[in-house]
C-alpha cells in the first residue's frame, strides 16, 4: 500500500477536496535559490499538518462489471462534516462498509487517521441505518452502550468504574440518562437512535460514520439528531461522514457534499454540488435545483419518475440550528 500518512490538508476548508501529497516538491521549496527559513518551513510543514480522520486515494468499488465509484479523492480532516448524497444503489453505504474494512476496494487506497483500516478501526464509530428493535430485546439502553466499548470481547466482563463512567457520559451527552436502564425495545425511533449515537461516541472515536441517522425520526427527532452529531464534531474535532437521502436538516452543518450518481461522484460545498449544472451533470440528464418558497427541491432526476422530488431540500431556518440536545 502506497503510503499517506504524510499528507498536505486542503489549504482552505471546505475548498479543494483533494489534499496534496506531501512527497510532491513543495512549490517554490525545491527551486535554486529558496530561502533556508522558507525551506524549514516547508520541511515542518507536514509535520505539523492535521493527520486526516479518512484519507482516499484513486479509490474505486466495483461489483462485477458494475462501478459504484471510482477515482476517489477525499481527505476529511478532523471536525469536518460530509454528506454523502445520492439516489439508491450509487454506493453510499458500501463507502462506509469499505471504511470500517467490511468491504474491501477494488482500486486504490484507505486509510483511517492515517493507519491502514485493520489497525485505525478502533478509532471509528458507526452509527447503522435505524431499523427498529424488537420489543423484548432483552438489553437495557445502557447495556448497548457498553456494547460498543466490549462488544468485541468473549465471555462476561467485569467493568472498571472507569468504563462505567464512559458509558454514562455517553449517555449522558445525547440526553438518554434518563431512559438508561430502559428496555431498548421499548424505546421510541428517536430514543433508541440516541442510544445508538452513544454507543458509537462510547470509544472516544475520530471518525464517525452514520448511515441514514435521520431515517424514519420526526423533525424534532432529526433536528435533536443532528445537533447531536454537529456538537460532538464541534467539542471533540470528530470528523463525521454522514450518509443521508434528507440533506435539509444537516444542510447548515455540513462542510462538503459527496454526491454519488452513475458510478460519478463530485465533491465540494453544498452551494457548488447541489446546482442544476452538476447534477445535470451527474445524471447525464437536465436536472433542477430549485429554490420554492424557501424550499430548495431537486427535480427531473431518473430515479424518480415523472420529476419528483429526489432530494428535499429545504435549507434549515437559520433561526433554529440545533445547538444540540432538543432543537
Ligand atoms: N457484496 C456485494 N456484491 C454485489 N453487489 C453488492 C454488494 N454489496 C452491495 N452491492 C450492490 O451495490 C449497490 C450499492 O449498494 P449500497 O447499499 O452501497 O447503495 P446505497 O447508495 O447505500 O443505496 P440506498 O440509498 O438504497 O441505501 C447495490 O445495488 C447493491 O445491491
Amino acid at each position: 500500500m502506497r503510503r499517506l500518512s504524510r499528507i498536505v490538508p486542503p489549504g482552505q476548508r471546505g475548498g479543494d477536496a483533494v489534499g496534496r501529497h506531501a512527497d510532491a516538491a513543495p512549490e517554490g521549496a525545491a527551486a535554486a535559490g529558496a530561502r533556508p527559513r522558507s525551506l524549514l518551513r516547508e520541511i515542518l510543514r507536514p509535520m505539523t499538518a492535521p493527520v486526516p480522520a479518512l484519507s482516499l486515494r484513486s479509490a474505486g468499488l466495483s461489483f462485477g462489471d458494475r462501478v459504484l465509484w471510482s477515482g476517489l479523492d477525499l481527505d476529511v480532516q478532523p471536525g469536518e462534516f460530509i454528506a454523502v448524497l445520492g439516489p439508491n444503489g450509487a454506493g453510499k453505504s458500501s463507502l462506509l462498509k469499505a471504511v470500517l474494512g467490511q468491504q474491501p476496494l477494488s482500486a486504490g487506497d484507505l486509510l483511517i487517521a492515517g493507519l491502514p483500516p485493520a489497525r485505525g478501526r478502533h478509532r471509528v464509530g458507526y452509527v447503522p441505518q435505524q431499523k427498529s428493535m424488537d420489543a423484548a430485546t432483552p438489553l437495557r439502553a445502557r447495556d448497548l452502550v457498553a456494547l460498543g466499548i466490549d462488544g468485541h470481547r468473549f465471555g462476561p466482563r467485569r467493568r472498571s468504574a472507569a468504563e462505567r463512567q464512559r458509558i454514562a457520559d455517553a449517555l449522558e451527552a445525547v440526553g438518554a440518562t434518563g431512559y438508561a436502564d430502559a428496555p431498548v425495545g421499548l424505546l421510541s425511533g428517536g430514543e433508541q437512535q440516541r442510544v445508538r449515537i452513544a454507543q458509537a461516541l462510547a470509544t472516544d472515536p475520530t471518525l464517525l460514520l452514520c448511515d441514514e441517522p435521520l431515517l424514519s425520526l420526526d423533525l424534532r427527532s432529526q433536528r435533536a439528531v443532528a445537533g447531536m452529531i454537529d456538537r460532538r464534531r464541534r467539542e471533540h474535532a470528530t470528523a463525521v461522514v454522514f450518509v443521508t437521502h434528507e440533506i435539509n436538516p444537516v444542510l447548515d452543518l455540513v462542510d462538503r457534499v459527496l454526491y454519488v450518481a452513475n458510478g460519478q461522484h463530485r465533491i465540494g460545498p453544498p452551494g457548488e454540488v447541489l446546482t442544476s449544472a452538476t447534477l445535470s451533470e451527474l445524471y447525464r440528464t437536465p436536472v433542477d435545483v430549485l429554490n420554492v418558497r424557501g424550499r430548495v427541491v431537486v427535480v427531473g432526476t431518473p430515479d424518480e419518475p415523472g420529476g419528483c422530488t429526489h432530494h428535499d431540500l429545504t435549507p434549515a431556518d437559520p433561526g433554529r440550528r440545533p445547538a444540540g440536545g432538543d432543537a
